[in-house]
């Protein structure tokens, strides 16, 4: 699982999500179901990419009471996802009541999905998050204790940016997972992104797995720019500024 590069699969529907995955011949990938298709598709959809071989990342990001999160959690296990996701803004109790739904809903002798928390949005800047959460330190110290929080719950790892990554692994040690999304080429535009990175930088980080979608799902050829993303992600080629 760590070293992934996982593919936003951020698709209307499963007619979509096919002809895109039809051009990776067989490929076995890492892929993001997310709230469109989830809503769309339902547990279905999770299911028949699990039994075509894909790693699968639910994230649904689930924020609500401790005992909704984890009556929650626990159906979710029954679905053979590899990877899901809670916010952290939702607390160190919903956050242990998601890992006990997880560990209850997961077969005997099955592997419990991993469960990472998200720290703050990469679609947020330091600026909105003080002026609209009311968080007066800085971006990189609220993420860092979201991540202390998520941790002190018992869970696997957070979902952040790449440029918090370097603190996270230096206070919470190498086995807490980061998962980061953002990840752009410094010649991409970065959208609705704030907190990007290329997958250079990401790997220097130390990061666990990156989250792409766009880049690669909306590419002309999916299946090079994929490539292109994978060997800067493993080092393969070079991509120096992080944007
Ligand atoms: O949990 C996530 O996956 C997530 C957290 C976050 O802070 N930022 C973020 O972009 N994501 C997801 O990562 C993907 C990024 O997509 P692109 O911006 O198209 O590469 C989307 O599916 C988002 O829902």
């Amino acid at each position: 699982m760590k070293n992934s590069l996982i593919i936003a699969l951020d698709f209307p529907d499963k007619n979509d999500v096919y002809g895109f995955i039809k051009k990776f011949n067989n490929e076995q990938l890492f892929v993001k179901v997310g709230m469109e298709l989830f809503y769309k598709e339902g547990p279905a959809m999770v299911q028949e990419l699990k039994e075509m071989g894909h790693d699968i990342f639910l994230d649904l990001k689930l924020h609500d009471i401790p005992n909704t999160v984890g009556r929650a959690m626990r159906n979710l296990a029954s679905l053979g996802c590899d990877l899901v996701n809670v916010h952290a803004a939702g607390g160190k109790e919903m956050m242990v009541a998601a890992l006990e739904g997880l560990e209850a809903g997961t077969a005997l002798g099955a592997k419990r999905p991993k469960i990472i928390a998200v720290t703050q949005l990469t679609s947020t800047s330091e600026e909105q998050m003080k002026g609209e959460q009311l968080i007066s330190v800085s971006l990189e110290q609220s993420v860092l204790h979201y991540a202390k929080v998520t941790q002190d719950a018992g869970l696997d790892g957070v979902v952040c940016s790449s440029n918090e990554v370097k603190l996270i692994r230096e206070q919470l040690g190498e086995q807490f997972l980061t998962v980061t999304p953002g990840i752009r080429m410094s010649s991409e535009s970065v959208g609705d992104q704030k907190r990007v990175a290329t997958p250079e930088f990401a790997r220097n980080a130390g990061v666990s797995m990156i989250v792409v979608g766009r880049s690669i799902t909306r590419a002309e050829d999916p299946v090079l720019a994929y490539q292109l993303y994978k060997n800067a992600w493993e080092g393969k080629v070079y991509e120096t500024k992080n944007s």
